[in-house]
Order: structure tokens, then sequence, then C-alpha cells
């Protein structure tokens, strides 16, 4: 039988026990705030920023919502994270990617204070993951540890496959998985658009990480019997509804389910786990701050 991994189920559990760490914060008069940033051309973007907001919201983590024209000079995106780090009720800062063109993103990130970076994107804390002593780790990578964790799937010499390479998912799940930590110690292989004969890696994969933003590119004859599939692809394909589209994976649900032991759907599978992870590190980077300890789930 294959399992489906319940992302919302998992996160709701994380989302609990984060209350706690935010309420014994909050009774040392020292209540997380998350600011996040808005100034993206992807439509999508909005909703995942108002997701996170109300995900805030639900376990008592106060918000700063700034929202900055797309065509505005890319001096006032700068300003407006140089006073988010001045302002010391703010511990968390998110700009929400992407970005226009006119921005240059590797400037954003290295702007935020490195304390404040809940993404972990600027690169004192790429460095520090990549050293093995990471401060904060990166949502939707750690999120897939946690759901693997929850699904009972050991990383411990399994072969992992990761089709994708970008800043945000396949280059730190990568550096997560060989690391020698729980959730680690997995051989990893990392494929990208120019590998040669991707089907003939996934076959080896005991755990494959879908993450390259094309819709449905895994599909069942792609995998062996037996292997645990992460679908990281959240793809919004046209369709005749409501909305106008639907959400499609980077992995062909329907025949990769067929083959795999367990398999993450979209929605509800890594989505839900990304914005769990982003709370985790706004309660650690208030506990970092203010030197006041909290037991993280
Ligand atoms: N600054 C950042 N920008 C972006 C990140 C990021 O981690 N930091 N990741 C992605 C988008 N993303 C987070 O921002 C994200 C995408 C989707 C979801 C989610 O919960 N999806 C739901 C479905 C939502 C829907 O109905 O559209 C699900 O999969 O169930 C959360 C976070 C790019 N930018």
């Amino acid at each position: 039988m294959t399992e489906i991994i319940d992302g919302n189920a998992v996160a709701e559990g994380i989302r609990e026990e984060l209350t706690s760490c935010v309420e014994s914060l909050a009774s040392d008069d020292e209540r997380p705030t998350l600011a996040t940033v808005l100034m993206s051309p992807d439509p999508a973007s909005e909703t995942y920023v108002s997701m996170k907001q109300n995900d805030c919201e639900e376990i008592g983590i106060e918000t700063r919502d700034v929202e900055i024209d797309l065509d505005a000079p890319a001096s006032d995106l700068f300003e407006t994270i140089d006073d988010l780090n001045a302002d010391d009720d703010v511990n968390a800062i998110l700009v929400q990617s992407p970005v226009p063109d006119h921005i240059d993103y590797r400037e954003v990130l290295e702007r935020i204070d490195p304390l404040k970076d809940v993404d972990a994107f600027h690169p004192e804390n790429v460095g520090r993951l990549v050293a093995g002593y990471p401060r904060y780790k990166p949502c939707t990578p750690h999120g897939i540890q946690q759901l693997l964790a929850a699904t009972d799937v050991e990383t411990e010499g399994k072969d992992a496959v990761i089709v994708g390479r970008s800043r945000i998912v396949g280059k730190p799940m990568a550096n997560l998985f060989i690391q020698k930590a729980p959730g680690g110690n997995a051989t990893t292989t990392v494929c990208h658009s120019r590998t040669d004969d991707l089907a003939s890696k996934t076959r080896e994969a005991d755990i494959v990480v879908g993450a390259a933003g094309v819709p449905e590119l895994i599909d069942g004859s792609m995998l062996t019997e037996g292997t645990v599939v992460i679908d990281v692809g959240i793809n919004r394909v046209d369709a005749d509804n409501e909305k106008g589209y639907e959400l499609v994976g980077d992995v062909d649900f329907e025949s990769a389910k067929e083959k795999a032991s367990a398999i993450t759907p979209v929605p509800g599978g890594v989505g839900p786990m990304t914005r769990a992870m982003l709370l985790y590190n706004t309660v650690k980077a208030t506990s970092l701050q203010t030197d006041i300890d909290v037991e993280l789930p």
C-alpha cells in the first residue's frame, strides 16, 4: 500500500508545538515578529505571503506586512530592509521571491541581517549550512526532512536523488542530506536540466525529491518499486475551473503512486511544511536574539 504523506497534518502538529514556544517568549515580553516584504511579479506570491501571515496569526506570532510597487526603484526595497534590520521589534525578515527583474536578488539577500534571515538565504547562513553548523535551515528542505522523519523514512545510507539545483530547494536539500546528522547521511545525487538520462538516476534512488519546477517531469516509469517520492513542484497550469488554473507537481502523481512506497501530494504535501518551518525559524530567531531558550520541535 502506498502511503500518501499528509503535509497538512504534519505541519499542524509542528504549529501546535510552536504555539507553546511563542507563548513562552511572549510571557517574557518577547513575542516573535515576522516582517514579510512583497514586491513580486509572480501572482502566486500574494497567496503565499498571506498564507504565511495567517499561519503566524494562528500561533501568536506578530506580523509586519510591507508591500512595494513592482516598478519602484531598488532603493525603496533596500531602505525597507535597512529599516527592518534596525527595528528591534522585528525578529525575522522575509522578502518573497521572485523579485522584479530590475532588482538584484543577490543584493537583497546580502542586505538582510543574517540573524533575522529566516529564509536562510544570506551567504553567511548558506556558508554555515554548507560547513555543517547551520543557524537556520532553509524552510523547504527542512520541511522535507521533518516529513521524512514523521513518515519514519530513514535517510542514513540511502540513495537520495534530487532533481533541481535551485538556491531555495535543490542545493540546500543536498547539503542537509549529506550532513552527519539525523535526516542526513544519505548518498546524494543532484540532477538538473543538463543531466544525461535523468531516468537512469531516479531509478537508482531510494528517495527522489522533485524540485525542478517542470510540471509532471517525473513519472512512474522513472521510478523503482518502493521509492519514497517527495514532490516540491507547485506549478499553476491552465484549467477550465473557477480559478482558471490547477496546481500540478513536478511528479506525475497517478503513475508515480503505483511505484512509490510513500509519496507527497500537491497540494497538501511539501507546501504546508515550507510555511511551518518559516514559523520554526521565526521562533528560533527570537530565541537567539533574546537569549531565551525554547524547546523547538
Ligand atoms: N522568500 C521565499 N520565497 C519563496 C519561497 C521561500 O521559501 N522563501 N518558496 C517558494 C514559494 N513558497 C514560499 O514562499 C510556498 C509555496 C507554496 C506553499 C503552499 O503552502 N502551497 C499549498 C498550496 C497553495 C495554493 O493553493 O496555491 C500546498 O502546496 O498545499 C507554501 C510556500 C517561492 N518563493
